[in-house]
């Protein structure tokens, strides 16, 4: 009977996950997936981690992460039969000086969340830069989102082809929202 039940699970699993090898749906059940946050220093990516983890917002002195960083969450999203997916979320350095650090980790990664400050032109500027490495380093398939953070309020347009929204560390605008749409 649970053998049964295992069975159906993996073809139900298969039939989502467009009828990958059972090595790969076994690999992925077991390891979860992996999301990182990548962008320039200060835009706010372990503030995003921390708003969506613990529904708060790191105001104040504004402490650089060093290399890289990672937790546990359980998603809700493949909810019939298997009710709850692991997916690891990676808070990388923005910092130049931790590059060759964090590029190593992209290889494994199945979505990145790159994100902007709105405030500050120069790290909307470096998107490009971020691409760039993204396609040298990532797979082919891993999914990208651009967010734009620290919105007050909502335009959405942007240029660079990737999916894009915009959030708000601080008001938790678009937060789970972001986490969930590539954890899809
Ligand atoms: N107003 C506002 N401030 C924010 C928001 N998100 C982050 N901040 C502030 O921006 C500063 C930098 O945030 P962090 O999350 O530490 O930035 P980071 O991208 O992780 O920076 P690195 O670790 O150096 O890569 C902090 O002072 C935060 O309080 C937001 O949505 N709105």
């Amino acid at each position: 009977m649970k053998a049964d039940f295992c069975i159906y699970l993996i073809c139900f699993i298969n039939t989502v996950m467009k009828a990958k090898p059972l090595s790969d749906i076994l690999s992925y059940i077991l390891t979860g997936s992996k999301v990182m946050l990548v962008g320039d220093s200060g835009v706010g990516k372990t503030c995003m981690l921390v708003r969506f983890k613990d529904g708060a917002f790191l105001a104040g002195s504004f402490i650089s992460t060093v290399g890289i960083d990672f937790r546990n969450f359980i998603i809700n999203f493949l909810f019939v039969l298997c009710p709850h997916h692991l997916f690891q979320i990676w808070d990388t350095a923005g910092q130049e000086r931790f590059r060759s650090v964090t590029h190593a980790y992209y290889r494994d990664a199945h979505a990145l969340l790159l994100l902007y400050d709105v405030r500050n032109r120069a790290s909307f500027d470096n998107i490009r830069v971020w691409l760039t490495e993204i396609h040298e380093y990532a797979q082919q398939d891993v999914v990208v989102m651009l967010l734009g953070n620290k919105v007050r309020r909502c335009i959405s347009e942007q240029e660079f082809g990737v999916p894009f929204m915009e959030t708000s560390a601080k008001s938790g605008l678009n937060v789970e929202l972001a986490f969930t749409a590539v954890a899809r």
